[in-house]
């Protein structure tokens, strides 16, 4: 593993494929220009919508967006990581995977994770979610995706960073990097966002990359932002705020190895 630039990238989604698609383009190419090998897009970064209006356009949304990252690790010669997007299940017409696919600069799919914990939840500020009534539930762990270059890198989807098993899972396999593409609601986030990242990052001594919706996506839908790349110890090393744009920084390998000799606490585990 060499040491080398991560950006995760914060976008305003809305409910128009092709406009968030020309956007996404945008900031993959800013990233790009500032020296960025292993790129995140967030969760919803192809459509961010109604349920109802993602279910219908499902199939459309799988298909361009699986040839968008295709062609844009390609064309940068990049690592990308489309964070998050259904993809209609076979016999069930109803319903999508929400799926997060890893690409590599030759085009070739290297990893792909189907979002396991889905966000059905009444949040307090009186909004609704319920994921499930469109998407279909992955079954399996997430994949690890091992790179001699970029390290072991393990995915995973917005609402499993609250289910620490799954990143204790992917760090038993000697995960380095951990993927958290993310559409946290700006209510669930202001207190739990960071948090979250910081407690995955330092339990499993792993750099986390989180990319992220901000803003107002549509209706009363807003997210949280603050795109982010922490790194072993927990610091956060990169914070896109609020508006769109790239959380960037340095995945260093000597700094991930010190960080295990300091703080050697998966050498110490008793149970599991
Ligand atoms: O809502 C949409 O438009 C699309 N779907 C999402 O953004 C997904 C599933 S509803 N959001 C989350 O998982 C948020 C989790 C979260 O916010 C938390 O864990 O607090």
């Amino acid at each position: 593993m060499k040491s080398y630039l991560a950006a995760a990238i914060q976008m305003s989604s809305k409910p128009d494929l092709e406009n968030n698609l020309v956007e996404a383009e945008e900031l993959i190419e800013l990233a790009v220009r500032r020296g960025a090998e292993l790129i995140g897009l967030p969760e919803n970064f192809a459509f961010m919508g109604k349920e109802a209006d993602k279910a219908n356009q499902a199939s459309e949304i799988a298909l361009k967006a699986e040839k968008f990252l295709k062609r844009m690790a390609q064309r940068f010669q990049v690592t990308l990581l489309g964070g998050g997007f259904p993809v209609p299940v076979n016999d069930e017409p109803q319903k999508a995977y929400n799926t997060a696919l890893l690409v590599a600069p030759s085009g070739q799919e290297l990893a792909r994770y189907r979002k396991v914990h889905l966000f059905d939840v009444n949040v307090p500020d009186g909004n609704t979610y319920q994921e499930s009534s469109t998407v279909m539930a992955g079954t399996e762990l997430p994949p690890l995706y091992v790179s001699d270059i970029y390290g072991k890198i393990g995915l995973s989807i917005c609402y499993d960073v609250r289910f620490p098993e799954l990143y204790r899972h992917l760090s038993d396999k000697g995960a380095d990097v951990l993927f958290v593409p993310a559409a946290f609601t700006a209510y669930t986030g202001k207190d739990h966002w960071k948090v979250l990242l910081q407690a995955r990052a330092i339990e499993n001594t792993c750099y986390i990359i989180a990319p992220a919706q901000t803003g107002n996506n549509y209706e009363r839908r807003y997210t949280h932002g603050h795109a982010m790349i922490i790194d072993p110890w927990g610091v956060i090393l990169a914070d896109a705020g609020e508006q769109t744009g790239i959380a960037i920084a340095e995945i260093n390998a000597s700094r991930l190895e010190q960080v295990r000799r300091q703080m050697p606490s998966l050498q110490h585990r008793v149970f599991g």
